[in-house]
């Protein structure tokens, strides 16, 4: 009788670099997939509990890890060995990550981005970052809606993997190659080829959560909510295709799928910050001191900037600006986004609209 042979993906050794919420979960999900998985992480105190008690309980508390984490502080270590690394630093960091890397990667090692940000000092989308500190690395880009905690207690969860370069006869796309090293029953990548429209999607949708979070603080319900994913997803469509992003995109995993899910619940770091600032509280007292990653304050600048320089108009990131960076009152912020004149839907279609003096100053009810 024929042996079956087991059949192993090109990428089986994966080292992920960060040892944060999501990096854990990236961490769990790759052994559960029968990957080798090292993992990086700064604090030596995390590389301990993974290494003694099989939990991240900084990062990922209540989480138990399953065996054959391997976990070091030693980035040399951790990716000597690897087939693709996973970058999963918060996406200010990427850059400086990035130069830490260079040292330690054989040539051509893949690395795929699982940060979701705009570099702020630079206004690039972090395939560019990459590309700069990085030139000869193959680079692919994984986002969705995905919360850490679910994804590492094993709930079905739908992914998008991005990669632009051209399978070549007898070899998938990184991006192909990424979903087999990583899917499992429970964890879905699906494969694509918009890198920039994936991008685009993460980074937007942190900031959109934190005026969704915003909403709430103020008591606003299911309509505003909608509103904001709405038009919010407008504003997504509207920076990724003047960057180049393809239409359809934004009505995928990274678009529509994770701005859905960040608006839509407290587990979102954006959304629990932007409540709490309606709520009045500051900014320390919202996670009890904790230092949090809130992408979308960073963000807010580095969107709308990027935003302005191409004349792309983004009002509800724009108002979060006013609000997280230059101090708006939330009351004002609102009066202001509401007091716009009135637009069409879709833009593309021409209804003779009223004209400025015609149109109706919208009085915010206060509700302070
Ligand atoms: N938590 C989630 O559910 C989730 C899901 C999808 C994507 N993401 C994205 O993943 C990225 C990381 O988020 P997280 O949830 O893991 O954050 P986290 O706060 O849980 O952990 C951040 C990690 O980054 C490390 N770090 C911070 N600054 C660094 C630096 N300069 N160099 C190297 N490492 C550094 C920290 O030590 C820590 O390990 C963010 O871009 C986030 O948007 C998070
Ligand atoms: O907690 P947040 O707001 O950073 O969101 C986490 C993930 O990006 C959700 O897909």
């Amino acid at each position: 009788m024929k042996q079956q042979q087991e059949v192993v993906p090109a990428i089986d050794r994966i080292a992920v670099m960060g040892g944060g919420a999501w990096g854990t979960a990236l961490a769990v999900t790759a052994i559960r997939a029968g990957r080798q998985v090292t993992l990086w992480a700064r604090e030596p105190e995390v590389v301990e509990a993974i290494r003694t008690s099989q939990t991240n309980p900084v990062f990922l508390p209540g989480i138990e890890l399953p065996p054959g984490i391997m976990a070091t502080t030693d980035l040399g270590d951790a990716v000597r060995e690897a087939d693709a690394v996973l970058l999963v630093v918060p996406s200010q960091h990427v850059r400086e990550a990035c130069q830490a890397l260079k040292p330690h990667l054989s040539p051509r090692l893949p690395i795929v981005i699982c940060a979701k940000g705009i570099e702020q000092d630079t206004g690039l989308l972090l395939q560019s970052v990459l590309a700069d500190e990085l030139p000869d690395h193959p680079v692919a880009v994984l986002s969705g809606p995905t919360f850490a905690h679910e994804v590492a207690a094993g709930e079905p969860t739908a992914v998008t993997i991005a990669s632009d370069d051209v399978p070549t006869a007898g070899e998938s796309s990184l991006a192909a190659r990424m979903a087999v090293a990583l899917g499992t029953q429970t964890f879905r990548p699906y494969v694509a080829d918009d890198v920039t429209g994936v991008e685009v999607g993460g980074a937007v949708k942190n900031v959109l959560a934190l005026a969704s979070g915003m909403a709430s603080g103020l008591s606003f319900g299911a309509n505003t909510r909608a509103a904001i994913i709405t038009r919010g997803l407008d504003e997504i469509k509207r920076l990724s295709e003047a960057l180049g992003g393809r239409r359809d995109t934004v009505t995928g995993l990274s678009g529509i799928g994770d701005l859905t899910l960040t608006c839509s619940s407290e587990q979102s770091r954006n959304m629990r910050y932007g409540m709490g600032l309606a709520m009045g509280r500051s900014a320390a007292d919202i996670f009890d001191g904790r230092p949090v990653v809130v992408e979308g304050v960073e963000n807010a600048v580095s969107v709308t900037d990027l935003a302005r320089r191409l004349g792309v108009e983004m009002p509800i990131c724009e108002a979060v600006r006013a609000v997280v960076i230059d101090g708006m009152p939330i009351q004002e912020a609102v009066a202001t986004l509401l007091g716009r004149p009135f637009k069409a839907e879709p833009r593309s279609i021409d209804l003779l609209l009223p004209g400025p003096s015609d149109t109706t100053t919208l009085i915010m009810e206060d509700r302070s």
